[in-house]
Parts: structure tokens; C-alpha cells; sequence
């Protein structure tokens, strides 16, 4: 099973334009999350966080980090990276993805666009599902509120994941296990 990452940072919308964006203010929740629409790979033209697989010999969480930098150009310490998710996709009964969510408020830089990614900040409450993976509707508002996730996800119809047609799922929330890696 390919294994893999998502990172979504976040941060209050208010802070728009300032070099420390990223850093939570006082407490209050954060109304935006950093998105990018995908430019070559799997899930081609849609949104998701910035992601990707795992190198050889590399943790989750460094994966997540690299792949943020790489995509979108922020800088995330491993210690302000919060594990939000666990979810599993399951391609004609077989397991096709294992992809570790993870969520942060506090970072460095500015978001940049690469050859794999143009990055965007969307409200939290104006993501556009309707351009994402099917099953994103159905952990991702949960994840941008602060809860965790494990998920299995079930498509149909072969290769490649993004072509098939999302059948069912199972979800747990609030998992204590997710957030402890
Ligand atoms: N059903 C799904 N819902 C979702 O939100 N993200 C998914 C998903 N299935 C896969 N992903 C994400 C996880 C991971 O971040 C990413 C894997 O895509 P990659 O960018 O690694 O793949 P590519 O085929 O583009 O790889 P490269 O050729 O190595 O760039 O897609």
C-alpha cells in the first residue's frame, strides 16, 4: 500500500499580509486553510492540502513538512505539526493509500506556487468540495475544526484512484491512537 501525506495549514484570515500569518491569535480559531489546486499527478486539477508519498526511510511527519516546503514554500517545525487523521483507500477491495492528515497554526513564510502546486487560501467555511476527491467532503470540515479522524474509503472501477467511482466508507471520530503519532 502506497503510504502518504496531507498537511493543511491554517490560520485567521484577518492576518492576511503579515510575515507571521501562521501564528494563532490568543486562542481564536482559524478561518482559513492554505489549499492547492493539484497540477500533475493523481488528483490532477483538484484542490487538496499539499501532500504526497513517502520517500524511503522517511517518518509521516517529515514527509508532510518536506512535501509542504516543496509544493508550496512554508516552513513547519515537527513540533507544531498536529496529527489530525488517519485514513485508508481501499481500490477494489484491495488497500490502495494509507495517507496521514495532519493540521498547523504555526508556521514560516509565504505560500508560493510550484510546478506540482498553486496554492490558495479558502475560508474554512467556502472550501470547494465540489472540486476535491469525493470522500473530502466527509473528514475534511471535521479536520478543519479540530477533531481527529480514522477513515477507510472504498472506490471502484481499477486504476488510477482519481478515475474510480467512491462507493462507500467508514468513519471514526475523535480517535485518540491518531493524535498521539
Ligand atoms: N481519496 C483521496 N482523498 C484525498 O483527499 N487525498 C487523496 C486521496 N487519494 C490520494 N490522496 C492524496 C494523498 C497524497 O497527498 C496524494 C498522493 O499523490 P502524490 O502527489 O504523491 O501522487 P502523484 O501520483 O502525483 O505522485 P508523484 O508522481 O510522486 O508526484 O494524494
Amino acid at each position: 500500500m502506497i503510504e502518504a501525506t496531507l498537511c493543511f495549514p491554517l490560520r485567521d484570515g484577518a492576518d492576511t499580509g503579515d510575515e507571521r500569518a501562521g501564528s494563532r491569535d490568543g486562542g481564536t480559531s482559524p478561518t482559513e486553510v492554505l489549499l492547492i489546486e493539484k497540477r500533475r499527478g493523481l488528483g490532477e486539477g483538484w484542490y487538496n492540502g499539499p501532500g504526497g508519498k513517502l520517500e524511503d526511510g522517511e517518518t509521516p511527519r517529515e514527509c508532510a513538512i518536506r512535501e509542504t516546503r516543496e509544493e508550496v514554500g512554508l516552513e513547519i517545525q515537527p513540533a507544531d505539526l498536529e496529527k489530525a487523521g488517519e485514513l485508508t483507500f481501499l481500490l477494489d477491495g484491495e488497500g490502495h493509500t494509507f495517507c496521514h492528515v495532519y493540521r498547523t497554526a504555526t508556521f514560516e513564510g509565504e505560500p508560493r506556487p510550484s510546478p506540482e502546486a498553486r496554492p490558495e487560501w479558502v475560508p474554512i467555511d467556502d472550501v470547494p468540495y465540489d472540486r476535491m476527491w469525493d470522500d473530502d467532503r466527509l473528514w475534511l470540515p471535521g479536520v478543519l475544526e479540530g477533531r481527529t479522524v480514522a477513515g477507510e474509503f472504498r472506490f471502484e472501477g481499477g486504476e488510477p484512484l482519481d478515475e474510480a467511482a467512491f462507493v462507500d466508507h467508514d468513519l471514526e471520530w475523535d480517535v485518540e491512537v491518531v493524535r498521539e503519532r
